[in-house]
């Protein structure tokens, strides 16, 4: 069995490659391959890079939508939205790797938790400019409200910041784009993610 990363960067095309091996030695302990544009092959070859980049550090890769892939890699781990494989579908083809489910409510969580999920990524928590279409911002208050069945991974808007409250509030850990690539120097925002989450 895995343990679950406190930190997941998000890792979102080859362009990303360069920073992974600094990024893992900083001590961010998870990464998510989430490439929208690649092709089946492309995401296997690019999850095999970032495997390869960060597993001598100890951190564990979960590939986005594509359990197919995460089987085909040796990746520690598959994230599922509502528009992929259903969780229990999931869990019946692939009963040891980390399974994340999108949820944005108690409930959600509940059901998740009774389908074999191992994690729940609870988001929007704040306001994401990485992703369109989003809901309003859940906040901090309703991640405490929905914490308990499973382990909460706060995602959407995450800084060092709303990690810290994302944490006091009951997350296990969280989950960040912009925080990181977006940052003008994303080792120093790594590291100060790591103490927030710690
Ligand atoms: C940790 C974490 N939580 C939620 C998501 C969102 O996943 P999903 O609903 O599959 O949406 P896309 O990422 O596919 O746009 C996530 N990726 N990670
Ligand atoms: C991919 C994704 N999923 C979300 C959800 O709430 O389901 S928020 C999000 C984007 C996260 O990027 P950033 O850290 O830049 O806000």
């Amino acid at each position: 069995m895995f343990v679950l990363p406190r930190l997941f960067c998000l890792v979102s095309s080859t362009d990303d490659l360069a920073l992974l091996p600094a990024l893992a030695g900083a001590g961010v302990e998870g990464f998510q391959v989430r490439d929208k544009s690649a092709t089946t092959a492309e995401l296997v070859d690019l999850t095999r890079v970032v495997l390869d980049a960060v597993a001598p550090y100890g951190a564990r890769v979960v590939v986005n939508d594509r359990v197919d892939v995460a089987l085909a890699t040796g990746a520690a781990g598959v994230h599922l939205g509502a528009d992929d494989l259903p969780v229990a579908a999931a869990r019946r083809l692939a009963p040891d790797l980390l399974i994340g489910a999108t949820c944005r409510d108690g409930e959600a969580v509940r059901r998740a938790a009774e389908e074999g999920a191992s994690y729940a990524g609870f988001g929007p928590v704040a306001r994401s400019g990485s992703k369109a279409g989003l809901p309003e911002p859940l906040g901090t208050r309703a991640l405490g409200e929905a914490a308990g069945p499973l382990p909460l991974v706060a995602i959407g808007g995450v800084d060092a910041q709303v990690a810290r409250a994302a944490r006091e509030a009951g997350a296990h850990g969280v989950a960040v784009i912009a925080a990181v690539w977006r940052h003008p120097d994303p080792i120093a925002a790594a590291k100060e993610l790591v103490r927030a989450v710690a």
